[in-house]
């Protein structure tokens, strides 16, 4: 399988007056095409960074990190602006809703940005939110609001979806949800998703967890037989 992504040496480092914090340093690792990674790692470990990083958010301080062979650090702004907009979606961890917009409006906001966006309807049945659909955020618990996020992500049929502690406020039987429907997007679609997580459980459902600690990949293990989503328990 060919790599999506490989990173050399991918850095990251803060510099804070005198101070400079590593908050990435020397990443190396190849993501096959389709492969869905958990990402691990105790707080101020470089999760995000790592992420922010691989979405084309921020960039390397060293190193590099091609995006199928291609140097996102030799990018100008016009490439970087398109590589953002339509190979990959984000899902943030506060979920960044326009709390004027209702859950369609929210969804189409991800969506009229690309050229082959998935069917609106579609996905918010999907994510169980098609009753809900001119509802407005405030309206709507913090599970309901990750979904929109989720599904306005989803919508942009994004290449790769970078997911930053999607599950995070959430309980056991939502949370599972919102994984399932992160599995199919993953297993039906084909689609490369990286999910950053303070739950290790939730590994068991990856074909890969990266573990991170003190801004460097501790660990980058395969796992032969993951699980289905709705077997994950915490
Ligand atoms: N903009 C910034 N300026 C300075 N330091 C930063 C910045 N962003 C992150 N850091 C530092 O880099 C390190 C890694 O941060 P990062 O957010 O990637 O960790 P994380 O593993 O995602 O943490 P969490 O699980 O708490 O979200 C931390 O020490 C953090 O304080």
């Amino acid at each position: 399988m060919d790599p999506i992504f490989r990173t050399e040496k991918l850095s990251r480092l803060y510099q804070m007056g005198e101070v400079t914090v590593p908050a990435l340093v020397d990443a190396t690792f190849e993501i096959n095409l389709g492969e869905l990674v958990v990402i691990l790692g105790p707080s101020g470990s470089g999760k995000s960074t790592l992420l922010n990083l691989l979405g084309g958010l921020d960039s390397a301080t060293s190193g590099h990190c091609y995006y199928r062979g291609q140097d996102l650090s030799s990018f100008n702004e016009k490439a970087l602006t398109n590589y953002r907009r339509n190979a990959v979606g984000f899902i943030f961890q506060f979920y960044n809703l326009l709390p004027a917009l209702t859950v369609r409006e929210n969804v189409e906001m991800g969506a009229t940005l690309v050229k082959t966006p998935l069917d609106i309807d579609e996905v918010l049945e999907h994510v169980g939110l098609a009753e809900r659909a001119s509802h407005f955020p405030a309206q709507l618990s913090g599970g309901e609001q990750q979904r929109v996020a989720i599904a306005r992500a989803a919508a942009k049929n994004p290449d790769v979806l970078l997911c930053d502690e999607p599950t995070g406020a959430l309980d056991l039987s939502i949370g599972r949800k919102v994984l399932d429907f992160l599995q199919k997007f993953n297993q039906e679609q084909g689609k490369t998703v990286f999910i950053i997580t303070h739950n290790g459980a939730i590994a068991q459902m990856a074909h890969r967890v990266l573990v991170m600690g003190s801004g460097r990949i501790v660990e980058n293990r395969i796992n032969a037989q993951p699980c289905a989503a709705e077997e994950v328990t915490w």
